[in-house]
């Protein structure tokens, strides 16, 4: 039987780091919401398993692949040797704080427990998923939610309704190395301030007060990757947005209020963009 998962990308409509732990991560309050940009996974029987890629010729297909990663994670805690080939169609931009990797982690899991008939609860899920990837436990449900911890606490809320520009400028940060080049920040912030300051402004519909408040503590970093992503920021302020970057970059974005704006000048630059929904 084929199974058919889609495996949608999110943004961070706030992140802000706490400070540093001892384990080198750092402790974050951040708010995502999934968007309707979406890779596909497909899983089909087979005499083992088999990773192949679509949409992106750069992926690794061997044990650095986070597909990969979760079937070897299933099999040591369930003892099924996944023999499944699974199809991963890539849209969503690599290295772009989309989290598409993980993701894609995360629709695995799901995926095979689904296959072999649920031999994992809801709670070991999420304890597999945290292993993967600090982002991981959020997408095996997706929607908005506060992630806090290292990011694999969550609280979720009904998915709410807005549109995006989402600008790829054509170049990935890494992750580690926009963290490691954060100065030391020391902040105190709650989960219940998130939910003053994003969640009550974005359930209510009011996208002033919204993205008046939104903050990505992770724009501080001096990592070069950053510095060229805030260039980026600068140009969608000329079109009249307020944009934040996702994550850990290279993507930013901009909640859409009413009209559309001139895109021209994205053009011009050779960037990629679409206009987005929650979902
Ligand atoms: C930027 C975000 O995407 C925001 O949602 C996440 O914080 C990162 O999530 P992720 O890609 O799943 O990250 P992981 O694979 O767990 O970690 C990648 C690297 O990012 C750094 N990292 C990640 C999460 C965190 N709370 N503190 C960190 O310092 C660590 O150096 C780690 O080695
Ligand atoms: N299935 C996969 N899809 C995308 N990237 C993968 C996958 N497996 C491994 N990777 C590796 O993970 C790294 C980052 O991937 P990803 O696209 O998830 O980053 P990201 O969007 O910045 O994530 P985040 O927002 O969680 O930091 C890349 O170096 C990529 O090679």
């Amino acid at each position: 039987m084929r199974l058919i998962l889609p495996s949608p990308a999110k943004i961070n409509l706030s992140l802000w780091v706490k400070g540093k732990r001892p384990d080198g991560y750092h402790e974050l309050v951040t708010v995502m919401h999934t968007v309707n940009l979406f890779d596909v996974l497909s899983f089909l029987p087979s005499d083992r398993l088999v990773l192949s890629v679509r949409g992106n010729n750069s992926l690794p297909l061997d044990r650095s692949n986070l597909i990969i990663k979760a079937c070897r994670l299933f099999k040591e805690k369930t003892g099924i040797n996944p023999k499944v080939s699974i199809k991963l169609t890539k849209r969503i931009p690599v290295g772009a704080g989309l989290g598409g990797g993980s993701s894609n982690a995360a629709a695995t899991l799901k995926g095979l427990n689904t296959i072999y008939g649920n031999p994992l609860s809801e709670e070991e899920l999420h304890e597999l998923a945290a292993k993967l990837g600090s982002d991981v436990p959020f997408f095996l449900k997706g929607g908005l939610a506060i992630a806090y911890g290292r990011g694999e606490k969550l609280k979720f809320f009904s998915p709410a309704n807005f549109e995006i520009l989402l600008v790829f400028p054509g170049f990935p940060c890494s992750t580690a190395e926009v963290y490691q080049n954060l100065p030391s920040i020391k902040r105190e912030v709650a989960v219940e301030d998130a939910e003053r300051l994003i969640i009550s402004p974005l359930i209510n519909e009011n996208f002033s007060e919204l993205i008046d408040n939104m903050e990505n503590d992770l724009e501080k970093s001096e990592s070069p990757c950053v510095k060229e992503v805030l260039r980026v920021k600068e140009k969608l302020k000329e079109i009249g947005l307020k944009p934040l970057m996702s994550g850990s970059g290279s993507c930013v974005f901009a909640i859409i209020k009413g009209e559309k704006p001139d895109t021209t000048p994205l053009k011009k630059e050779g960037w990629w963009f679409k206009f987005l929904s929650a979902v």
